[in-house]
């Protein structure tokens, strides 16, 4: 594909991406595969650029939605291209708005005149310029006080990949030594000596090391949220959102492939996955289980662990707030709404898994969200419903060594500005001994 064909292509992929936005469709990874399903055409070299040139886009949507309003344009693929590249000095729109080859159509007077007019507007607000939603400012700089522009620069970066060794096929050095002999350069993890990081964004998919079920890919909160579970063998573990399973195969290996987890979801299509991925890392200790949504059912098929749970793991639906870095357009897809519906489904999930724990057992609640209301709040909420629970302080699981700005909270917050990892939120629930 020529350069301006790629343009071209960036183009029709934000157009779909803004529809999905407006229409609660697809996420943006999603249509790009599609995208690129479609276009059979595109080599390798022409994908990477694509790819970098919707995320491009995504990474500063704020603000050329912003410069769009300001110019009283409307928000098309095509006039977020336009704005994009007037934010760079030196754009040639005439040479890449050729209409040869696939390319672009020329702009029009129109364009051409907003294309002048983007570099003059601005100053563009601070929390626009950092890509933060109006509505979420507030929030945001509760959570990060004097780092909210730090925090909010550093959820505009690339997110790392970092790797869960799986302890049941292998071992950190010899998964470091099988990645230096593909030439990746890779290091331990900054919390986790088990976890790696893998430097750029070589592709791993091929590798035989993901296909036998050597490594996961997995952010470094994650592992710190399972660790904070302490699942030890032999025990009885329910994972009420296990999902694909990052999490839940996580379990199965600090079981040393004993006891058992109870993995849950209400969706079938994430279970096959699960399942698929237990079989590549030979994780024989996991039972997965279609749950309903609600209703008589999901009660019949929850009866059988009542109380009877060492702990319980709550990986709860959320807002994804902490994940921004990767996936830059569920910043513009929460509502206030959605919000409020998620955290009833939280606070919902709570009381169910309290139900599951036994005497003695820990309920383990996290989400990948910096929003207080998915995090501490629904603790506070759930504390003063369930006075029979305690927050234990996750130190006194973890030890030393993950300290974080505010000492005097039990429940543990990471963030990407200063941790460097995904946005996390754990808090370890005990249930008082009767
Ligand atoms: C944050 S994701 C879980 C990720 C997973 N634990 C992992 O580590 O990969 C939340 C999951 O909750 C599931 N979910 C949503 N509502 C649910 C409900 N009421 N009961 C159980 N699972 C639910 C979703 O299908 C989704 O897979």
């Amino acid at each position: 594909m020529i350069p301006a064909a790629r343009t071209q292509a960036v183009i029709e992929i934000i157009s779909d991406i803004e529809a999905a936005l407006r229409d609660n469709g697809a996420a943006a990874d999603v249509i790009l595969r599609q995208a690129f399903a479609a276009r059979r055409y595109a080599g390798s070299k022409d994908r990477a650029a694509i790819s970098d040139g919707v995320y491009a886009i995504l990474r500063s949507r704020g603000a050329l939605v912003w410069l769009l309003e300001a110019a009283q344009a409307v928000v098309t693929g095509r006039h977020l291209m336009i704005a994009h590249l007037a934010r760079t000095a030196d754009t040639d729109f005439a040479a890449i708005f050729t209409g040869q080859g696939h390319a672009p159509l020329p702009l029009d007077d129109e364009e051409t005149a907003l294309a002048a007019q983007i570099p003059a507007l601005g100053p563009i607000p601070e929390a626009i310029a950092l890509e933060c939603p109006a509505w979420l400012e507030e929030p945001l700089r509760q959570r990060f006080g004097e780092s909210f522009a730090a925090e909010l620069t550093a959820l505009q970066g690339r997110a790392p990949l970092t790797l869960r060794v799986n302890s049941l096929r292998t071992n950190v050095e010899a998964t470091l030594k099988a990645l230096a002999a593909e030439n990746i350069t890779a290091t331990r993890g900054r919390y986790l000596p088990d976890s790696i990081l893998v430097e750029g964004a070589p592709r791993l998919d091929t590798l035989s090391l993901i296909r036998d079920g050597w490594v996961e890919v997995q952010d470094e909160a994650s592992q710190i949220g399972v660790r904070l579970v302490d699942a030890r063998p032999k025990l009885q573990v329910a994972d009420l959102c296990a999902g694909a399973g990052g999490k839940t195969l996580a379990l199965a290996a600090a079981m040393k492939n004993t006891g058992q987890v109870h993995a849950f979801d209400t969706d079938s299509r994430r279970l096959g996955n699960l399942r698929d991925r237990m079989r590549r890392a030979d994780a024989r200790n996991i039972q997965a289980h279609q749950l309903p949504m609600g209703g008589e059912g999901r009660a019949t098929q929850l009866k059988p662990l009542l109380g009877g749970m060492d702990r319980v793991v709550l990986d709860v639906p959320c807002s994804g707030s902490g994940t921004w870095r990767r996936s830059p357009e569920l910043r513009w897809r929460l509502t206030p709404e959605r919000l409020d519906e998620l955290t009833r489904v939280q606070d919902a999930l709570l009381d169910e898994g309290a139900s599951l724990v036994k005497p003695g057992g820990h309920l383990v609640y996290m989400t990948c969200s910096l929003l207080a209301a998915e995090n501490d709040d629904r603790i506070a909420a759930f504390l003063s419903r369930r006075p029979d629970f305690l927050l234990l302080d996750y130190r006194s699981i973890w030890g030393e060594g993950l300290e974080q700005k505010d000492n005097a909270l039990k429940t543990l917050s990471l963030s990407p500005g200063q941790n460097g990892t995904d946005g996390f939120f754990v808090a370890v629930l005990a249930v008082l001994a009767k």
